[in-house]
Order: structure tokens, then C-alpha cells, then sequence
């Protein structure tokens, strides 16, 4: 028999496909399983135009069985089949897709999208076998042939027998070598876990011997193997099936058979989208966080179909990071693949389909928001960070995007609120919406900085989070209110009295300049506080970086000693006041050891380390003696 060279370019090409363009040798089971699947879809198309053709769906299937001792795998279709010519075409000449050529011929209806356009796939077959035969017998009638090669070398074609219309690939699979194990290939499991993994959605069964176990008849403790030929596929992809047959339990049950995760999710979202870019999804928001979730090995993505074939676990692209949290799956027609399906080639609809899923996620958690508050607080205490992150990154281009989503502990209700509820209960006369930075809520809530504001019956919010105050920063205002820290220079508050303040500022200027020259380095101000009710002393800062910012920079790598503009804030109605200026007066020895032990309890408020515990403590016995 005369063995038929393949082309010139198609030797390089499959040269190519052999060692370079599928990252994963499980893929050439997906790729059979596509074509097979095709094969069956096209006689459904030819009966939907030819009267004498029927397609009863019940007699279409594809078949797997692997033979351990031969070391062959064999992919069986009920499908369309192949004429000697259409084998020379479309299995000799690499890259050329005869099922192209038909779905531009018969236009793609109601979801029959076929999924090969390459004409390159069945060639990863090489990827795991040493010879591929094809024998096959098309649906037009006539003899079957046999199609076989054992790799670049060309190809061989004769007549064979074969009784039933369709396609038998019979695949040799290679002896393992010393890196690569090839025996998993004819292991019943792991064809399973391929199947599962990539044609689960496949719409015509994909049948297999599966070997269980039972109990041996009339036995009450003996088993016994026993094979039997079962579907391995699920067939009918629960997003392509209608929302209002679908219960809470069953999106439940595919998140967990998916392994989105091992909670519960909190709320799930179906979308069949049918506009400028055509997919489906199911979109999941998770109850718990990740144990990597804040790490840089979590890797955000969700996983990608195109017609129901898996092409990609984790499309990072289709996600923003500040929704990194989100799972779950996309399918679509509309999506250019590359080659090996591993990749997309334009980004374009991609792009489309993930502005679109932004919003959707978007919607879904604001109405969990408005509807389900319970559940909402439950996944911002899981994942709020993240939100928050997102108002920060890339320059706040997402803020306004998110601003509605933030919640912050309220001093008022000692609970959560969003900055909504926060401004639409601002007495009119307030200016701003004022926050206190700390550690915990509790740290917050005595800081002195924050007497004042509580005073006036002014709400705080409680900034615990070291990300918080830097996404307000890029937030700077909500609603035309700006955010105000209660340890800013300014509270927009003091007005009243203002001329009081200026003659008191001025009458205690030289007390305050000498005790400022005592500070050198430490401080750039000390002033009399209007903030204080019942403290002596406070620290403030003025200026772009906090107190809680310098805290958070300077325990970061290279953070280059960012510090804070402080100003010692003393209460002038307290009695400690009286015991500065009398020193001031009388003994400035004493002012000195004053002005040090204020300083070092203001940076213990703050949470501050002091820089000489050692001298705080003699200082502390130099006034008790
Ligand atoms: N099981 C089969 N039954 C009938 N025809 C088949 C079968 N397998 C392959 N073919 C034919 O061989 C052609 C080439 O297959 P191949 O898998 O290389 O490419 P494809 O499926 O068209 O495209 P892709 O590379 O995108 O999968 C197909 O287009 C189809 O015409």
C-alpha cells in the first residue's frame, strides 16, 4: 500500500503540535471527544434541512474504552463519518477543518454550535500515541476506510470494514519514558477525571467501562468487582438550563462539585446574556475567605468555556481585582480562541464579557446590600479589604465604582453603616464626615482626639483596617463631603471661637514656643487644642501623612522614613496646664521634665513606641519624689 506524504508545512506543523502548542498532554481526550461531538452535531444539522433524515438523539453517543494490554484507547462516534476524500482532506492536510467548512455552510442555531475551527486538534492525538488509526464509515454511504500514521512520516489509506456510520480513532499509546508516564492515559480513573474536567457538558453521552464495587450476592460481608458501561458526562451544563428550573440547591451542589470552595456561597448570580457579546454564567459570592485569599499565590479567575469545552480553569481577565473573590464560570460562542484553545487570541469580547460581569457582581452585591444585610456584613468581614483595596489601586479609578459597597464601624450605632446612611443623618451644620484611626474599636473609642467631635454629637467612623485611611485618602469626599481624621489640624468645628482662641494662642505663644524648642525633631508644633475636653495632652498631625499612615509605612520594606508632621496638643482648661505655666514661670527644670513626660503619654495614646522607655520611667520617679 502506497503511504501519502503530508504536506510539506504540515509536517513542520504537526512537528510543532507534537512538542509545542498544548502545554498538557491530557488535552488531545478533549480534543477527540470535540470532534466526535461535532461529528454527531452535523448529522443534526443535515436532518434539520433533510426530510429524510431523523435525528433521535437517543442513538447518538461516544464511546471510550482502553485496552491496558494492547495499550490502545479507542474514541467511538455515532457521527457524521468520513469518506475516503474527506479523510485525504481533512486528516491529511493539517490545519485544514472540514467542520469549519460546514458550520459556514449550515449557520449555528439554537446552541448546536460546532466546536472545531482549526483543523488542527485531532493531531494531538500524536501527543500520547505512537500510531492513530481512524477507521470510519460516513453517513453519505459506500465503502469504510482505515486511516493510519504513525506520526510525521505520512499516512496510509485503504478500504476496511466497518458496518455502522460513524468514526472509531484508535490510539497506541506510547511506552512511558523516564520523565513521562503515559500508562495513566488507559487508567479508567484519570480518563474519568480528564472527561469530567474538560467534556463534562459535551451534549451526547460519553460512555465507559467503570468498575464499582458490591456486595456479592447472598453475602452479607463479601465484595466484589463488577464493570459495567455507564455515561460519564453530566451532559447538560446547569447554566444553559433555565433559572426557574433551577433550585437554590442544585447552584449550591455545582459549587461545591466545581470545588469553588467549601462554604456556602453567600449568593449566586445565573446570566444568560444575549447582546453585543453572547455567554452564560454562573457567578458565585463566597460566604468565607480563602486561607491564601490575602496572599500573593491566590490567584483570581474564573473558569472559561467555549461551547461548553473547557478551555481555561482560571481566566484571570475576566475578574478586576477588587472582585478577586468572585467564582465560578463563563461559557461563550463568541470567544477567538488560539490554536490550542489554551489561550484567547483577541481580547476583545473578552473584555466586553468582563466589563459586563464587573457590573453584574456589582448589582448583585448591592442588592445583597439593600435586601440581606446580615449576609452582606458576613462577606465584607470576609472580603471588605479587598473592596477597599480596589478603591485605592490604580489611582482610584474604581472609586466611585465601589464607594457605595464600604462599610466602617459607626461611634453612634456601634455597628456597621455605609457611607450613605453616614451623610444622610449629618446635622446640617456639619462639614464633615469625620473618622478616627486605631487599632480596635475599642483603642478608638478612648483616643482624646476624638472628645471634641463626640461632643458636638458629631457620628465618627472607626478606621481599623491599615488600608482604610488610604482608600479615603483617594476617596477624598462622598457625596461633596470631605473626609476629616479627628486628629487633623483643622475640625471645621472651632469657628465660634475663633477670636477667644487667637488671644489664647497668643497669650500662651512663649510657653508653648519654649516647649516646642524642647521638642526639636520630635514635633513641629505645640498649640493649645481645641479638641480636648477631659485629656491634658494629644498628638495630631498636620499635612498629608498620619499618624496611623506613618505607623503603616514605616512597618513596610524600604518605606524610606516616612513620618508624620506631629503637633503636641495640651488642653488649656486642664490642671496640668496651671503646673506648665507656673513652671514656665518659676522653674524651667521642671518644664523640661513636664514637656518630656507629656510627649511620651501622647505617643502612648497614639500607640506610639516611645523612643526611651528607660528615661520615661526615671522621669515618671523624678515627680514622685
Ligand atoms: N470523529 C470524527 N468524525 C468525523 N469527522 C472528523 C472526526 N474527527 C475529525 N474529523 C474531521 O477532521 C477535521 C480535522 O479535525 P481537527 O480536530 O484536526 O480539526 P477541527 O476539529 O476542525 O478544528 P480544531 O483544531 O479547532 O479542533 C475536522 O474538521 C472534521 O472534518
Amino acid at each position: 500500500m502506497e503511504k501519502k506524504q503530508f504536506q510539506a508545512e504540515s509536517k513542520r506543523l504537526l512537528d510543532m503540535m507534537i512538542h509545542s502548542i498544548y502545554t498538557q498532554k491530557e488535552i488531545f481526550l478533549r480534543e477527540l471527544i470535540s470532534n466526535a461531538s461535532d461529528a454527531i452535531d452535523k448529522i443534526y444539522y443535515l436532518a434539520l434541512t433533510d426530510p429524510n433524515l431523523t435525528f433521535d438523539k437517543d442513538s447518538y453517543y461516544i464511546q471510550i474504552t482502553a485496552d491496558k494490554e494492547n495499550r490502545t484507547l479507542t474514541i467511538r462516534d455515532t457521527g457524521i463519518g468520513m469518506t475516503q476524500e474527506e479523510m485525504e482532506n481533512n486528516l491529511g492536510v493539517i490545519a485544514k477543518s472540514g467542520s469549519l467548512a460546514f458550520k459556514k455552510e449550515n449557520e449555528a442555531k439554537d446552541g448546536h454550535d460546532i466546536i472545531g475551527q482549526f483543523g488542527v486538534g485531532f493531531y494531538s492525538a500524536f501527543m500520547a500515541a505512537d500510531v492513530v488509526t481512524v477507521v470510519s464509515k460516513s453517513l453519505t454511504g459506500g465503502q469504510a476506510y482505515k486511516w493510519e500514521s504513525a506520526g510525521a512520516d505520512g499516512y496510509t489509506i485503504e478500504p476496511w470494514e466497518k458496518d455502522a456510520v460513524g468514526t472509531e480513532i484508535t490510539l497506541k499509546i506510547k511506552a512511558n519514558t523516564e520523565d513521562e508516564s503515559y500508562d495513566e492515559f488507559l487508567e479508567e480513573y484519570r480518563l474519568k477525571a480528564i472527561i469530567k474536567k474538560y467534556s463534562d457538558f459535551i451534549r451526547y453521552p460519553i460512555k465507559m467501562n467503570v468498575t464499582s464495587r458490591r456486595l456479592k450476592e447472598g453475602s452479607e460481608d463479601e465484595y466484589e468487582d463488577y464493570t459495567e458501561e455507564q455515561r460519564v458526562n453530566s451532559m447538560v451544563p446547569i447554566w444553559r438550563k433555565n433559572k426557574n428550573e433551577l433550585t437554590n440547591e442544585d447552584y449550591e451542589s455545582f459549587y461545591n462539585e466545581k470545588r469553588y470552595g467549601f462554604d456556602k456561597p453567600l449568593k449566586h448570580v445565573h446570566l444568560h446574556v444575549d447582546g453585543a457579546v453572547v455567554y452564560q454564567a454562573i457567578l458565585y459570592i463566597p460566604e468565607n475567605t480563602p486561607f491564601d485569599f490575602y496572599t500573593k499565590e491566590y490567584e483570581k479567575g474564573l473558569e472559561l468555556y467555549a461551547n461548553g469545552v473547557l478551555i481555561m480553569n482560571k481566566c484571570g481577565d475576566l475578574l478586576p481585582d477588587h472582585f478577586s473573590f468572585v467564582k465560578g464560570m463563563v461559557d461563550s460562542e463568541s470567544l477567538s480562541l488560539n490554536i490550542s484553545r489554551e489561550m484567547l487570541q483577541h481580547d476583545r469580547q473578552l473584555k466586553l464579557i468582563a466589563k459586563n460581569i464587573a457590573s453584574k457582581i456589582k448589582g448583585a452585591l448591592q442588592s445583597l446590600l439593600k435586601d440581606e444585610r446580615e449576609k452582606y456584613e458576613q462577606f465584607y468581614k470576609s472580603f471588605g479589604r479587598q473592596l477597599k483595596f480596589g478603591v485605592y489601586n490604580d489611582y482610584g479609578a474604581n472609586k466611585e465604582a465601589l464607594q457605595d459597597l464600604l462599610l466602617f464601624t459607626s461611634s453612634q450605632e456601634k455597628q456597621l453603616v455605609t457611607l450613605d446612611e453616614y451623610v444622610s443623618r449629618m446635622p446640617e451644620e456639619q462639614k464633615y464626615i469625620y473618622y478616627a484611626t486605631g487599632e480596635t474599636n475599642e483603642r478608638i473609642e478612648k483616643l482624646p482626639q476624638t472628645e471634641m467631635v463626640a461632643d458636638k454629637g458629631y457620628e465618627i467612623l472607626y478606621f481599623t483596617d491599615d488600608i482604610d485611611e488610604f482608600a479615603i485618602k483617594m476617596l477624598m469626599s462622598y457625596k461633596d463631603k470631605e473626609f476629616r481624621s479627628v486628629s487633623s489640624g483643622d475640625l471645621g468645628i472651632e469657628e465660634e471661637n475663633k477670636q477667644e482662641d487667637e488671644e489664647l494662642a497668643k497669650a500662651n505663644a512663649e510657653l508653648f514656643d519654649y516647649m516646642k524648642s524642647q521638642l526639636t525633631g520630635k514635633v513641629t508644633n505645640v498649640r493649645a487644642s481645641k479638641r480636648l475636653r477631659s485629656h491634658p495632652v494629644c498628638l495630631t498631625s498636620q499635612g498629608e501623612v498620619s499618624i496611623e499612615m506613618e505607623k503603616i509605612l514605616r512597618a513596610m520594606p524600604n518605606s524610606g522614613g516616612v513620618s508624620a508632621d506631629k503637633v503636641l496638643e495640651i488642653n488649656i482648661n486642664h490642671e496640668v496646664f496651671q503646673s506648665l505655666k507656673s513652671a514656665f514661670e518659676n522653674d524651667k527644670e521642671k518644664l523640661n521634665l513636664y514637656t518630656a513626660l507629656l510627649y511620651s503619654q501622647a505617643l502612648l495614646i497614639e500607640g506610639l513606641p516611645l523612643q526611651d522607655p528607660v528615661e520615661f520611667t526615671n522621669d515618671i520617679c523624678k515627680i514622685m519624689v
